[in-house]
Formats: structure tokens, sequence, C-alpha cells
């Protein structure tokens, strides 16, 4: 069943209101719906919305703001800030108004009647950019189950949207019957979507399951922080990387050749928001497998935004709540030739001790990170010598394949190969010995990179990346 819901924005123009609620006031159930603003907002109130306004196609024209200690119940604004803002939608010729704050349904109507213009908040703006990035089935579905919960208590109002556009104000919109009949519908739906995204979810678990011998990393943080971006750098992967608000919403996985150590999987996930509307959350569980599974996880932050630190911070607030933020966590600092405060890596450094400054862009930096990744794997690996009959290719080809050979000698009919690998690996290994070295010198370094600021290390050039894991 699809809705009719008119609500995308995409082309059109749009005025932008945020309302800045003192973060103590105890206005529960209001409360934990609203964003709650920080010192960067506080000099950029509106610059996320516009980015996410921009990203879902349309341009803004307008932008007003209001401090207030609660919500207006009936218009989420004050009543002298909503005349300024009719006048503002007049002047602009606005067809849109979208909130920065989440409205209930009821001040939703209030506002469009006042406006006379389409009225969005802010989960429905990032429900919208979702509708229009999610390309397989499963992302589908997720972004579909997300958009009917938001709609089921609006159906209402989307009601009066249709009988507006189509019969004209003041015609009767739909008697209580037929909204009772869209409810069943929409109740209906959203069961069985969620029974289908239960099924994939597992399906999906199984399958990341299926590779819990590899080592795994992935790739998580705010949108926009340039996580494909490092992805398609370590991995010659060809993934969409752009300058949008959640350009992904699909997870790929690709094998990234540790230098020093051998082949992992790295994974891009979808990127993080503020107050990431809850249920859209649950409804990418599947998608967030692979990071629930992963060895070590990348938090990716743009180190060049004026809102970095709040951005992590909101990071590891939606790792705490989808359950994985005692993982194995590495901070890198994307974008880093994109900083101009000389002192901003070193505040963030400071902060979060063992961060690593990187630039996707330029590659510098990623010496140093492939050493934070392997020291943070190192206790998974082995480093051992591998003795086995010469005649065994397939064994040679394994090691070669899943670990990292440093050097081979034969001793008669016997061929030892020095090897580093994940000890998970040894288990698949058989007629062959395995003798551990003692003396591990921790994690092995690459060669540095030749001018700082230059290439990747050399190790990750000529690989055989495979698409491990490709769902487009
Ligand atoms: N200057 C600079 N730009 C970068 C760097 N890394 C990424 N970008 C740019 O930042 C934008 C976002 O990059 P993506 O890789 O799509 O970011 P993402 O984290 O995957 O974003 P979502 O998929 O939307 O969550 C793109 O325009 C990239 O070119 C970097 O190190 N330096
Ligand atoms: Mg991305």
């Amino acid at each position: 069943m699809e809705l009719d819901r008119k609500q995308s924005v995409a082309s059109e123009s749009a005025v932008l209101v945020g309302v800045q609620l003192s973060s103590d006031h105890g206005h529960a159930g209001q409360r934990h719906a609203d964003r709650s603003y920080s010192d960067y907002d506080e000099e950029h109130p509106l610059e996320e919305l516009t980015g996410l306004v921009e990203s879902a196609g349309a341009s803004v024209v307008g932008l007003l703001t209001q401090r207030r200690d609660k919500p207006d119940i009936t218009t989420y604004l004050g009543s002298g800030k909503l005349e300024e803002l009719q006048m503002l939608v007049e002047a602009t010729e606005a067809d849109v108004v979208v909130f920065d704050n989440n409205l209930s349904p009821a001040q939703v109507r209030n506002l469009e009647q006042a406006l006379k213009v389409k009225v969005l908040d802010r989960t429905e703006l990032i429900l919208d950019i979702f509708s229009t990035r999610a390309r397989t089935h499963e992302a589908r579905l997720a972004v579909e189950l997300a958009q009917l919960e938001y709609a089921l208590p609006r159906l209402k109002r989307m009601w009066t949207h249709l009988s507006r556009l189509k019969m004209g104000v003041g015609m009767r919109g739909p008697g209580e019957k037929q909204l009772e009949t869209d409810r069943r519908l929409v109740e209906k739906r959203i069961v069985d979507l969620r029974g289908e995204l239960e099924k994939i979810h597992h399906r999906k678990q199984r399958e990341v399951e299926g590779r819990s011998d590899r080592m795994t990393v992935s790739l998580v943080g705010y949108t926009n922080a340039g996580k494909s971006t490092l992805l398609n750098r370590l991995t010659d992967a060809d993934v969409l990387a752009a300058d949008k608000l959640f350009a992904t919403l699909d997870t790929r996985t690709r094998r990234w050749r540790l230098p020093g150590w051998g082949p992992v999987l790295l994974s891009d996930t979808v990127g993080f928001i503020r107050n990431l509307p809850h249920k859209l959350i649950a409804s990418f569980r599947a998608t967030l497998e692979e990071a629930h599974q992963a060895d070590l996880l990348l938090h990716v932050a743009d180190a060049s935004s004026p809102a970095a630190l709040d951005q992590v911070r909101a990071v590891f607030e939606v790792l705490k709540e989808i359950g994985i933020e005692e993982k194995n966590c590495l901070l890198v600092l994307n974008k880093s030739d994109r900083v101009e405060d000389p002192n901003q890596i070193a505040m963030l450094q400071d902060r979060y001790p063992g961060a690593v400054a990187i630039s996707s862009k330029t590659g510098a930096g990623l010496d140093a990170l492939a050493i934070a990744v392997s020291d943070a794997l190192s206790e998974h690996f082995v480093d051992a010598d591998i003795s086995f009959p010469v005649s065994d290719g397939k064994t040679m080809d394994y090691l070669s394949r899943y670990g990292e050979v440093l050097s081979r000698t034969y001793d008669g009919e016997r061929a030892i190969v020095h090897c580093r690998i994940p000890r998970a690996y040894l288990g698949r290994l058989s007629g062959a010995e395995v003798c551990e070295r003692a003396d591990r010198p921790g994690a092995p370094r690459p060669q540095p990179d030749a001018a700082a600021g230059g290439d990747r290390p050399s190790d990750t050039q000529a690989l055989d990346d495979q698409t491990v894991d490709d769902v487009a």
C-alpha cells in the first residue's frame, strides 16, 4: 500500500524554524522528542538543518529562531513569533516550513492552518531523505516501516492534505469510517514489515556470524564524516561518497589488507545524526548487524567541523542506544586537510586520547591508522612459523590469501612459512604444524609514507580487493 503523503520537499523553497528550549525544562513527554541544543547550536542554530534540507533537494529561503522555556502546546512557537513566521513565509513565497524540533500531529495541523503551507518536522525531513536514498530491498522496507510508524498517528492530517489538494478547500474530508479502514491497513502493513525485517535481520545475523573467523572492522560515525570515502580509499572500493547527509543507507563490506597483518573485512554503515529518531534506528537493525559483531569499530569523525565534539558525543550516544557502546573502538579524526584551527586536532585528541588524525582525501595519516588498527586487533592475530609438506599447495594458497606471508623457507620435503594470520584461521589448517613465535614485537609497523600527507601505504595498493558483500 502506498501512502500518498505529499511530504517530499525536493525542489521546493523552505523556511527553517528552530526553537531553542531551556535544556532543563521538565516538559515530560515532549522532552525526549525535542533535540537539545548545544553551545555549537547557539552559534549556528540552523546549520545542520540547512544541510538536511539541501540534501533533500530543497533550497532554503528564510530562517527563524526563537528561545522558549517550553514549547507552545498548540503551535510550538509563541503567537508573536508565529506572526513573524507568517510574514516571512509570504515574503519569501516559501512552499514549506521545516522545524528543527519534533512536532506533535496537532501542532503540525495548527501550524499548517495558520501558515497555509506544508509544515514538516525534523524526523519527517530525515525520513524524506532516507526514502529517496534507499536502494536495497532491506533499506526500502526499513524506511517504509519508519515512515508508517511516524504516519499512523497523523493519518487524519494526511487526509486533510489530500482533500485540500484533490477536492479543494472546504470539501468534506474522509469520514471516520474511511479513516478507520486506513488505520487498519497501515497497522497491518506495519506488522508485515516488522516480520519481514525480522527475517532479514536473522538472515543477516547468520551471514555475519558465518564470517566470524575473519577479523571484521566496522566504520561508524556521524553522517557526512567521510566513512565511505575512507572505505574507498583503503580498499579501492567504489562506494558512493557524496557531500550529502545520509549518502549511505546500505552496508558494504570489502576486504582491506592491513599492512603487516593481512586482510580484514571492512564495512561501511549508515551515518548517525543527533537525535536520530528511535524508530528509525530500530528499523535499521539489520543494517547495523555488521557493527554489532565487529571486532573493532572505527568511529570516523569530521574533525574540520566546528561541531566535531558534539557529533562525536552524538555518535557515542547512538552506539549506546543500539547496545554496542562497549565495543573496542578507535576514533578517527578525518578531514584533517580541512582543519583550519591548528588547535582543533589537539583539542580532540586531548579529549579522546589515542584518536588518529587522517585525511581520506589526501591519504595523510593512513599509515598511522593502519598501525593503530593493527595494534587494536593484535590480540586476535598470531605470528607463527607454519610448516607443511611442499606438495600442499592448498595450504600455501590459504596462507597467502588470509594472512601476511613474511618469509618462506624449505627443509627437505617441508615448507616453512613465517606468517601473521588471525588466530581464528589456524583452525582451518589441517596437516600443518604451527609454531607460534614468542617474541612477537607487537603490531608490525608498515613503512611510513614517503611524504607527509602523501599516499596511502604501498601495501594496500596492490591488492586483490574483493567485494565480500555487495548488497546493491
Ligand atoms: N576535505 C576532505 N573532504 C573529505 C574527506 N573525507 C571525505 N570528504 C568529503 O566529505 C563528503 C562526505 O563523504 P562520505 O564519504 O560520503 O561521508 P559518509 O560518512 O559516508 O556520509 P554518509 O554516508 O552520508 O553517512 C564527501 O564530499 C567527501 O568527498 C577528507 O579527508 N577531506
Ligand atoms: Mg557513506
